[in-house]
């Protein structure tokens, strides 16, 4: 088995990669039989260099591989025929900008597998660069606090070079003692925890948050109980809220009352409903001036956020009477971090994990018949047509 690591080629150029030349060594290791080789990339965050130093060719032409491993969606014109294909489509929820895409693995019957649907048999992802959004999305609301309230300078978690050079920043500062929301309950939410951990932030339970003074920052963890309740007031488990989101309503008023800074680290499924609108940021009692939306969805249930922020300006500001965009900085405003691409502001370290993952989930599955049935959940396409699992997408694929 050939597999091939593919060079980036999305703009803004992306550094990550599946395998860096440590994990991939491991990989040799394990499954001595797989033959790799390695595109040449000038951007990549690990030099072409120090994969041959560890004995792995570098090529300009993977035209002779079976498997080939990417992060990004890869440009239409650089797609090789009849190849199986692994990376981030963004083409499961019928993304209009990559349609195009999706037909163009048809036409060249190419098996994609999408890391986003690389599942267990529960539906739940086994990889993902969700640890490193957490980690980078936490900390960049807490530079936002210090820059904005003039409390410490945090460095960009860019020009750092890698997590433990973070942590090394954190240990610097002094938060004040404020409350910290953070909501979710997968890898982004366990990621911010981290954050929160290495600053040795109290974390306490909801009673105690929504209820008590503390003299030093507490955070608690919420889940989609904590800030939803059933409208027929009936408190059933998680996968009923999962099952039947619209039987709810939010119960986040709550939590906005008392907090501070509020990490969004959710999923937020659809037709659930929002956390605040643009009515409840006006309340009086609406306290919360920060928020690091690291879930990000657009124009839905974290009425702040109005647009992605980028890496190079991460925060705005929101303004609840006008609810319009202001200085990150303005006064009565709530400041706003919500950048959809923070993995990249830590690569190595993300591709790392990543690579970790991979290995551990998916290379056994090329060796052993797939018997947990890994690559059948994530095959999209195969010789030429959508799998059932994604027959959904017929009519996305036959628009023009
Ligand atoms: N800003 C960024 O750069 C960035 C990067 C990665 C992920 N994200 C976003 O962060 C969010 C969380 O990602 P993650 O990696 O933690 O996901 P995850 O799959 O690790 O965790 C999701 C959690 O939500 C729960 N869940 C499942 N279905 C749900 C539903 N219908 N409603 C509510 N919860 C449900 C799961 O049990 C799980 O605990 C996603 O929306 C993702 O797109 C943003």
């Amino acid at each position: 088995m050939k597999i091939g690591i593919i060079k980036e080629r999305k703009t803004p150029p992306d550094r990550r990669v599946v395998f860096s030349p440590q994990k991939l060594s491991l990989l040799k290791k394990q499954f001595p039989n797989c033959e790799l080789f390695v595109e040449s990339s000038n951007i990549r965050i690990f030099p072409d260099e120090e994969y041959e130093k560890l004995g792995f060719q570098i090529s300009e032409d993977l035209s002779n591989c079976d498997i080939l491993l990417g992060v990004k969606e890869v440009p239409i014109d650089s797609l090789i025929p009849h190849k199986k294909y692994f990376f981030f489509s963004h083409t499961i929820k019928k993304q209009p900008y990559n349609r195009s895409l999706l037909q163009a693995v048809l036409e060249k019957n190419i098996e994609l597998y999408d890391h986003e649907v690389i599942v267990d048999e529960n539906n739940s992802r086994l990889i993902g660069f969700g640890r490193y959004a957490g980690i980078v999305g936490a900390y960049n609301g807490f530079r936002a606090l210090g820059l904005r309230d003039k409390l410490f300078n945090l460095p960009k978690v860019e020009s750092l070079p890698d997590y433990e050079a973070v942590v090394e920043n954190l240990q610097q500062i002094k938060i004040p003692s404020i409350k910290i929301a953070l909501s979710g309950s997968g890898k982004v939410a366990y990621g911010a925890k981290e954050i929160l951990d290495h600053l040795h932030i109290k974390k306490v339970n909801i009673h105690d948050y929504l209820t008590k003074s503390f003299e030093e920052p507490v955070y608690a963890m919420i889940d989609v109980l904590d800030y939803n309740k059933r409208k027929d007031g009936k408190q059933l488990d998680k996968h009923d809220f999962y099952n039947f989101p619209e039987a709810y309503e939010s119960d986040f008023m709550r939590f906005a009352k008392v907090t501070d800074y509020f990490i969004a680290g959710h999923f937020y499924g659809d037709s659930a409903p929002y956390f605040f609108t643009k009515e409840d940021v006006k309340k009086k009692e609406f306290k919360i001036n920060l928020i690091a939306d690291v879930s990000c969805d657009i124009d839905g249930p974290i009425a702040s956020t109005l647009r992605p922020s980028t890496i190079a300006d991460p925060f705005y500001g929101y303004d609840p009477q006008t609810e319009s965009e202001v200085e990150f900085d303005a006064e009565n405003a709530i400041t706003v971090m919500a950048v959809d691409n923070l993995p990249c502001e830590l690569p190595k370290d993300a591709s790392e994990g990543f690579g970790d993952m991979f290995l551990k989930h998916v290379i056994p599955a090329f060796f052993n018949d797939d018997e947990n049935g890994i690559l059948n959940r994530a095959r999209m396409t195969f010789k030429g047509e959508l799998t059932s699992r994604y027959s959904y997408l017929k009519d996305f694929v036959n628009e023009k």
